[in-house]
């Protein structure tokens, strides 16, 4: 497995209109080398910025991120080619008209003769039962449809990492199962953000942030019932009147 690490990160930003910088995370280190890396938190906890350091699309204010040995910063490139990053829109990442394109322009550096790139972008879409929606338009597929699409057009190119920035959130039962199964499977070094709980469940670690600061590092069973109990909490400080039905 690579090995992850943070050292004394912390993340700030200027916001238009406020006099100090808003930290989005706050000052943390930690060393990843667990297979399976589970991100878990409430709505704007700070998840997806974690996640965003690791490929370099967001820098850190302070401290520095490297995987595999490789700096976020200054080694973005070699970073890149080691990390596949699936957004939570795959509409943000899918660029070409058809899936089978895509997965094509994936393979494009690593592998030159386009008859074998053609047959690995077969492979890979018949393996995530995308063959049949292969060349139709990427507009007309459904957003779990999509959602996998993007997900093969990451692992084709086979990155020693993956992450993935709630990768279930537009999968119907079968599809998340198939997920599950397909994150079980991997070689790849897997660091996910979730807001489904048994997709947390499967990992070998599990962080829970909190308002910008990593509460939680260790099981996933404890972490995900540290992350209950925090949810609970949080409805119990609400006026009667707003609570959930
Ligand atoms: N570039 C930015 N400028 C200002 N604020 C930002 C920026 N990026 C993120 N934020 C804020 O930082 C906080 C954390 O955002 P982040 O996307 O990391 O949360 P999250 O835990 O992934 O949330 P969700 O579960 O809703 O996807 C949010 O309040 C968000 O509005």
């Amino acid at each position: 497995m690579n090995l992850i690490s943070f050292s004394r990160v912390s993340v700030r930003v200027v916001v238009d209109g406020r006099d100090a910088p808003k930290t989005l995370l706050h000052d943390f280190s930690l060393e990843l080398s667990e297979r399976r890396i589970g991100v878990i938190g409430a709505n704007g906890s700070g998840k997806s910025t974690l996640l965003r350091l690791l490929n370099g699309l967001v820098e850190p204010s302070a401290g520095t991120v490297t995987v595999g040995g490789a700096d976020t910063v200054t080694d973005v490139r070699r970073v890149r080619g080691n990390v596949g990053f699936v957004f939570t829109d795959p509409l943000s990442q899918l660029v070409m008209p058809t899936g089978r394109e895509d997965v094509e322009l994936s393979l494009r550096r690593s592998v030159k003769n386009s008859k074998e790139r053609a047959a690995r972008a077969e492979s890979v879409l018949d393996r995530f039962g995308l063959l049949h929606l292969a060349d139709q338009s990427i507009y007309e597929l459904s957003g779990g449809e999509r959602q996998l699409l993007a997900l093969a057009a990451v692992l084709a190119v086979n990155p020693g990492v993956l992450v993935l920035d709630e990768p279930s959130t537009l999968l119907d039962l079968r599809n998340r199962e198939l997920l599950r199964r397909t994150l079980a499977g991997l070689d790849q070094q897997v660091i996910m953000s979730t807001h489904d709980l048994d997709l947390a469940l499967d990992m070998d670690r599990v962080l829970v942030v909190e308002s910008g600061r990593i509460v939680f590092d260790g099981g996933a069973a404890e972490g995900v019932a540290l992350y209950r109990a925090l949810c609970a909490a949080s409805l119990g400080e609400l006026p009667h009147e707003s609570a959930p039905r």
